[in-house]
């Protein structure tokens, strides 16, 4: 378990992390969402007492990270991958934490053997690609068996294959009940990873919630309707109180319909005598409520004048 309450850090006059206060649960897989600069990793090195916070509290497990002795077997994390002592082999870097962290040394395999490192165990990780450091970084989280895990933008640097091991691995460790905290910027991430989410928007929280629960904040939900008769259904769906708009401005063909459910509109059509070759409910994206909900608290936006 991780509690934050209402966590404060101020840099001089900027305040990366605002009041912040929310609960990660044993047992799933919780995202940490919030556009570039929200404050992600300044609230993750607070939870890991890397940072003091200005106010406020963070804490794993019930008590301060810095008070947990031995902290890798209470709580693992993947901060920065390039932080590696670049001379060192994968094995000296996880015996080395091994040793100081009271972890029995036949885990150094283990973890190596579990993030798919065992082939490059005697290199130096000064030549590890990124996504090779990537995994280090999961190994040394993964070092002490800890019941919690942080891990910031883990995903960067990986490729589709390592992303889908990387999936698996979080599901896998939620299920053994412990506590799984992932950042990232990209929902598009999170959408088949996460079971709940914490989203935040310059230092400030914007929601703390089940990916479902949050999904069902857009505010465009809809059907998508093709037919070769489409001005004719699009009347007659006008004409029962739904709200009609044209898939696109090339796609005359397709119409997005709101306001009257898929099989209502499907049985109009059958009374008009009009074939339907699409009949697709639109669920809600998760891309696009987290756009909608951040839009206010990007600090780059294109597009925009500052
Ligand atoms: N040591 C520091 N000194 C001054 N400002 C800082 C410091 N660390 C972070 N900040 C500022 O605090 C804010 C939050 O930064 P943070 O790195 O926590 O965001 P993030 O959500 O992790 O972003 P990203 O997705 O880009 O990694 C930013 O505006 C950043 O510039």
């Amino acid at each position: 378990m991780i509690e934050v309450n209402e966590l404060t850090k101020r840099y001089g006059a900027r305040t990366a992390v605002d009041r912040l206060s929310f609960t990660v649960r044993p047992g799933r897989v919780t995202g940490f969402l919030g556009p570039n600069g929200a404050g992600k990793t300044t609230t993750l090195r607070m939870l890991l007492g890397l940072d003091r916070p200005t106010s406020g509290s963070a804490t794993v497990s019930g008590v301060p990270f810095r008070d947990h002795p031995r902290g890798l077997r209470h709580a693992g994390a993947l901060l920065d991958a390039g932080q590696v002592h670049g001379g060192r082999s994968a094995t000296a870097h996880l015996s080395a934490l091994a040793r100081s962290n009271g972890i029995p040394a036949r885990r150094v395999d283990e973890v190596l053997q579990e993030v798919g490192l065992t082939g490059a165990a005697a290199r130096r990780a000064g030549g590890f690609s990124l996504g090779m450091k990537q995994r280090l970084g999961i190994a040394t989280a993964l070092l002490g068996d800890p019941p919690v895990l942080m891990f910031d933008e883990p995903v960067n640097g990986m490729d589709p294959e390592g992303v889908l091991w990387m999936r698996g691995l979080f599901r896998r460790l939620a299920a053994e009940g412990r506590t799984v905290f992932l950042s990232s910027h990209l929902m598009s991430e999170m959408q088949n990873t996460a079971d709940d989410l914490v989203v935040i928007g310059r230092g400030r929280l914007i929601a703390a919630e089940s990916v479902r629960e949050f999904a069902a904040r857009s505010t465009r939900p809809g059907t998508v309707v093709g037919t070769s008769r489409a001005a004719e259904l699009g009347a007659l769906l006008a004409g029962a109180g739904a709200s009609v708009e044209p898939q696109g401005p090339a796609d005359t063909r397709r119409l997005v319909v709101t306001g009257l459910a898929a099989d209502r509109i499907g049985a109009l059509a059958l009374a008009h005598g009009i074939v339907l070759d699409e009949l697709t409910p639109r669920t809600a994206s998760l891309e696009e409520a987290f756009m909608e909900l951040t839009a206010d608290s990007v600090e780059y936006p294109t597009g925009r004048t500052r």
